[in-house]
C-alpha cells in the first residue's frame, strides 16, 4: 500500500461526498430486505408460492456469472417485488441505503416493468410502474428533507432503461415516451426528475441497432444517453460492429467499458467520452480478463485517458459493495491517495445529467470536505 491511500479510510469514503450514477433499482434492493417481503409476503398467504429469495440469493454470496446473474431478476425478484406497495417500499429501502452511506447524488435507473396477473390481465402498466418508483423517489425525499440539513441530502433523478434482452423497436421507444411525459411529474419543480435513458440487459442477447430510433428520440427531448457497453467479448454480433453501431447513438456516458477493442478505446479517448465503472460487480461477476481487483480496467481509463469516471455500484444487492467500499478499492488496489480520490469525483461530477446547479452544488460540497479532510 502507497503512503497515499494508507491515509485513505472506510471513515474517509463514506464520508466523501459520493455521486452513484450506474445503479439499477431492482438490483439494489438488499437480499435482507427481499427476504422480509418474502416473510411478510407467506405470513398474509401462506400459499404463496414463491421461493425464499435467500435460495437464489444466501447470505455471503457475491460471485454471480452472467449466466445466472439475470435469471435471479425473472426467477426472484421480480416475483417479489411485483406490487405497488412493494414497488414503493424497496425503492425507498434502496434510496436510504444510499444515502446512508454518504452518497449525495444519484441517478438511479430501472426498466419500466408490465406486472400482470396468472391470468395475463395488466396489473401495473409501466406507465404505472414508473410513476410508483418516482413517488417513492418524493416521498422519500420529502421525508430527508424534514431533517433540513443540506450537506446530508441526497439529488435524486431516474433514468430509464431499455432492455437489449426484451425490448423491440416500438416498447424501446414507448420507454422513451415515457420518460418524456414524466419528466415533469416531479419533487424537484424546476428540475426534471427522469433525466435520460439506459440501454442494459443480457448482453448476449439483441441486436441493437433495433435501439437506433429510440436514442435519437431521446436526445431529441435534451434526454441524457447511457449505455452499458462491451460487457462481454461474447456477442450474436461482431463485436467490434457492435461497439460502433453504439457509438454512433453519441451516448453521454458508457457503463462497463471491460472488452473494447484498441481502436475503439482511441475513439472514446479521443471523445472523452463518461465512464460508468463497477469494480466489484465485473471481479464478482468474472467479467474481466484476469480477475483481480488490481486487473480492473479502471486502471487503464484512470491513468491513460481523460475520461470523467465515476465508480459505481451496479447492483449492490447482489455485489455487496457500496459506493464508498468501490473508492477504498479504487485506493487500495491502484494506490490513489486522499486528493486523488476527490478529484476522481470531481471529474466524475462534469457528467451527471441533473443540470449546472446539481454539478454546483456537488463540486461545493467537495470543495467543503477537501477542506477539512485533505492536509
Ligand atoms: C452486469 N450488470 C448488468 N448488465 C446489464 N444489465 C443489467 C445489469 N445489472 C442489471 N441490469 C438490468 O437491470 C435490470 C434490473 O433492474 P430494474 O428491474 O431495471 O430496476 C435487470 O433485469 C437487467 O436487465
Amino acid at each position: 500500500m502507497s503512503n497515499a491511500s494508507s491515509s485513505v479510510s472506510e471513515d474517509f469514503t463514506k464520508c466523501l461526498p459520493k455521486i452513484e450514477l450506474h445503479a439499477h433499482l431492482s438490483g439494489s434492493i438488499t437480499r435482507q430486505c427481499l427476504h422480509e417481503i418474502w416473510l411478510c409476503k407467506k405470513a398474509q398467504d401462506p400459499s404463496f408460492a414463491v421461493e425464499d429469495p435467500w435460495v437464489l440469493m444466501p447470505p455471503g454470496k457475491i460471485n454471480y456469472g452472467l449466466d445466472i446473474f439475470f435469471d435471479v431478476f425473472s426467477k426472484s425478484i421480480y416475483n417479489l417485488v411485483n406490487d405497488a406497495e412493494t414497488i414503493l417500499y424497496t425503492t425507498k429501502s434502496v434510496l436510504n441505503d444510499f444515502r446512508a452511506d454518504g452518497v449525495r447524488y444519484l441517478e438511479l435507473r430501472t426498466t419500466p416493468r408490465e406486472i400482470r396477473d396468472e391470468y395475463g390481465h395488466v396489473l401495473i402498466s409501466k406507465d404505472e410502474y414508473v410513476n410508483i418508483v418516482l413517488k417513492g423517489i418524493r416521498e422519500f425525499d420529502h421525508e430527508q428533507r424534514k431533517d433540513n440539513k443540506p450537506m446530508d441530502t441526497m439529488s435524486i433523478y431516474l433514468i430509464l432503461s431499455i432492455d437489449r434482452g426484451h425490448d423491440t423497436t416500438s416498447s424501446a421507444e414507448e420507454v422513451v415516451n415515457i420518460a418524456i411525459r414524466h419528466r415533469n411529474n416531479i419533487a424537484y419543480p424546476s428540475n426534471p426528475t427522469i433525466v435520460g435513458i439506459d440501454l442494459c440487459g443480457n448482453p448476449l442477447k439483441g441486436a441493437v441497432s433495433i435501439f437506433r430510433s429510440a436514442f435519437q428520440r431521446a436526445k431529441e427531448h435534451h434526454l441524457g444517453t447511457t449505455i452499458h457497453f462491451a460487457e462481454t467479448i461474447y456477442s450474436n454480433e461482431n463485436v467490434s460492429q457492435e461497439l460502433e453501431t453504439l457509438l454512433s447513438f453519441e451516448p453521454d456516458r458508457l457503463g462497463h467499458v471491460i472488452h473494447v477493442p484498441d481502436e475503439i478505446k482511441e475513439k472514446i479517448a479521443a471523445k472523452k467520452i463518461a465512464l460508468e465503472l463497477c469494480m466489484s460487480c465485473n471481479v464478482h461477476a468474472k467479467m474481466i480478463h484476469g480477475g483481480g481487483f488490481e486487473d480492473h480496467h479502471f486502471g487503464y481509463w484512470w491513468k491513460r485517458t481523460e475520461c470523467a469516471i465515476a465508480l459505481c455500484t451496479d447492483d449492490v444487492g447482489f455485489f455487496c459493495s457500496p459506493v464508498s467500499q468501490e473508492y477504498l478499492l479504487a485506493s487500495e488496489h491502484f494506490g490513489l491517495g486522499r486528493e486523488e480520490l476527490i478529484a476522481l469525483c470531481e471529474r466524475g461530477v462534469d457528467s451527471i445529467f441533473g443540470g449546472e446547479e446539481e454539478k454546483t452544488r456537488m463540486r461545493r460540497l467537495l470543495t467543503d470536505f477537501s477542506k477539512s479532510n485533505v492536509q
